[in-house]
């Protein structure tokens, strides 16, 4: 599947989130504007309180947006409540960034990724077909499907949310620190796993994350947040490792990439991750 940034799948025009009251409330964004291409991984960064994860949110729909527009495939899906809504959400989902509280505890993992598919209207038989194609996909053992969440380690559970946010086939996921709760080595493999099922599958992500080394790696382009601003978007080689704007230079020199034992880390868990089974895709 090829990258086709020209060709927006999403695009967020001059976006304005309020808290509070209206008018005089408080902008977690204002003025957002970014797109996101047809099978792009489009990364997010910024210091906290930037609104990173206001934007991710406004996108699923679950941010009061004061003004401006979100468009999805063509469509405005801006103010979009109720059934509408919840149609759109075959075709974008989400992955959050803690594995241990966004998975149903009481449900096994089988019925955790059967119950989307089966709600959208599809039988049991095909529904159960294509979890066990999925839980394929992500690694996982057949046998998981009869498991609960609580037996899987915090990788795993990413896993598993990863399998359930794209076994509807998603054409955009939303990526919020999907990785910031696991262990660097971990953090390399869910990350390879993101980046080998877009190039199988197409589709896009928008990837909120504080960490630039975990952005530069799987990120196409990268938007940098201030202040419920973006103040530079661009290539994602060139914005972390030379980027235009001083603040973002200052999020550079504070980011673990900065530190040569993180980074020296970094590196041995990306070498240690190639000896083994798993693909290192080349991007
Ligand atoms: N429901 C809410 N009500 C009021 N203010 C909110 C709400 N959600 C977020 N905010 C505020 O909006 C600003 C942006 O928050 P947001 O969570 O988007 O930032 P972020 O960049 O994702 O930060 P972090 O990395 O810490 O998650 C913050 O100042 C936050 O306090």
């Amino acid at each position: 599947m090829s990258m086709d940034r020209f060709n927006p799948l999403l695009s967020v025009e001059n976006l304005v989130v309020e808290y509070g009251t209206p008018g005089s409330g408080f902008k977690a964004l204002s003025g957002v504007s970014i797109d996101v291409g047809k099978g792009e991984c489009v990364g997010v960064v910024g210091e906290s309180g930037s609104g990173k994860s206001t934007l991710g949110k406004a996108i699923l729909g679950l941010a009061p947006v004061t003004s401006g527009r979100i468009v999805f495939d063509g469509e405005d899906i801006t103010q979009l409540k109720g059934a509408a809504r919840r149609r759109l959400a075959s075709s974008v989902q989400v992955v959050f960034q803690d594995p241990y509280g966004s998975l149903d505890p009481t449900m096994t993992v089988g019925d955790i990724l059967a119950e989307p598919l089966e709600a959208a209207g599809k039988g049991r038989r095909a529904a159960r077909s294509a979890v066990g194609e999925m839980i394929e996909r992500v690694r996982l053992p057949q046998a998981a499907i009869d498991r609960y969440p609580s037996e899987f380690s915090g990788g795993q559970r990413q896993r598993i949310a990863i399998a359930r946010a794209l076994v509807r086939k998603p054409r955009l996921v939303v990526c919020d620190e999907p990785v910031s709760a696991l262990d660097l080595t971990t953090q390399a493999a869910v990350i390879d796993l993101f980046i080998e099922l877009q190039r199988d599958t197409g589709v896009s992500y928008l990837f909120v994350s504080h960490d630039l080394g975990v952005v530069r790696r799987i990120c196409h382009r990268v938007a940098v947040m201030k202040r419920g601003e973006v103040v530079e978007f661009g290539d994602g080689e060139q914005v972390t490792r030379s980027p235009v704007h001083p603040y973002s230079a200052r999020l550079l020199l504070a980011s673990p990439v900065a530190d040569p034992i993180a980074q020296a880390q970094r590196r041995a868990a990306w070498l240690q991750l190639r000896e083994s089974d798993v693909a290192t895709p080349a991007r």
